[in-house]
């Protein structure tokens, strides 16, 4: 067997869909083998670079990601919350490496690729970038380093068509600025403040989302004290940020223990 990994990419035709096509395809170190999309969309049983507008590459788009999955040794997923847990078990059986990017999780969705990561790697994080990683840490850090005199608020925006809201990578901020201040995520959280909300509550990381347009992802976690703030800021301008985080935590699972990981894993942060 070749030691240049077969990759599948699940939600092909999507925004990063399509971005992890064209870097997988460009990567030296490993081989695109599958590509899968929705049962009955446009692009099932079409030549996938023909589906692109480019050159045709002789792999079809399948519905089947069983099917996409045999001989590979790992799969990119930035898709839905079902469509990831449903493929978090198919990936497990085929032994192959299981990179999420999906955002919108509940808790009860993590506890079943917890399940699957008893079998299998698991690669997930809300952001993939090095950049928003790094940022995770510093959070953790200021809010360490600062009082309660400074509230701590997470502002996120995108594009038009993002589904779920506080963003992913809010949410990995937010944790990191609780985990930081020694808060719990879930009691400090307040989302959407509207009408008489009453003053601010001490203690509390609140999470303001902005959707419109063609916004990449734009993130500030504000440190708002009396006579300052600081405000730690990422601004993803181009998508490629994201499949190539993606593609560098599929090869680094390759010969990892079974087990849950995120980026700060791969990125030895
Ligand atoms: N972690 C990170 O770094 C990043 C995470 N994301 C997250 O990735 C996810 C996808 O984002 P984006 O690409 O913008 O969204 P898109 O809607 O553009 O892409 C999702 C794709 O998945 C397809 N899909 C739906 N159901 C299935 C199925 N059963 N099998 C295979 N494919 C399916 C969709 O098809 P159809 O449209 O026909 O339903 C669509 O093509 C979101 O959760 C987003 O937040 C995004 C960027 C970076
Ligand atoms: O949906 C998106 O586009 C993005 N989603 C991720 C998130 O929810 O944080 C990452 C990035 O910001 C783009």
């Amino acid at each position: 067997m070749s030691n240049i990994p077969g990759i599948v990419v699940m939600g092909a035709s999507g925004r990063m869909g399509q971005m992890l096509v064209r870097e997988v395809t460009a990567h030296p170190k490993m081989k695109l083998v599958g590509a899968v999309e929705r049962a009955g969309h446009d692009w099932i049983g079409q030549d996938l670079g023909a589906a692109m507008g480019s050159q045709p590459t002789g792999l079809y788009v399948t519905d089947d990601p069983l099917e996409a999955m045999a001989g590979a040794q790992g799969v990119i997923d930035f898709t839905t919350p079902q469509v990831t847990v449903d493929l978090s078990v198919i990936a497990a059986q085929a032994r192959a490496v299981h990179v999420i990017g999906t955002t919108g999780m509940t808790d009860t969705d993590i506890e079943k690729l917890d399940a699957a990561a008893r079998h299998a790697v698991i690669v997930r994080a809300g952001n993939m970038s090095l950049g928003v990683n790094l940022l995770t840490q510093l959070t953790k850090q200021v809010a360490a380093a600062l009082d309660e005199e400074f509230d701590i608020e997470v502002v996120e925006a995108h594009h038009r068509h993002k589904v779920d809201a506080p963003s992913g990578t809010a949410l990995m901020l937010g944790e990191a600025a609780a985990e930081g201040r020694g808060l719990d995520f879930k009691e400090s959280y307040v989302a959407a403040r509207d009408g008489i909300t009453g003053a601010r509550a001490p203690g509390s990381i609140g999470y303001s989302a902005i959707r419109g347009g063609d916004i990449i992802g734009e993130h500030d976690v504000i440190f708002a004290g009396a006579g300052e703030r600081i405000v730690l800021r990422h601004i993803a301008s181009d998508r490629a940020l994201f499949a190539r985080g993606a593609l560098k935590a599929a090869l680094w699972g390759q010969d990892k223990m079974p087990g849950h990981y995120s980026m700060l894993d791969v990125l030895g942060l």
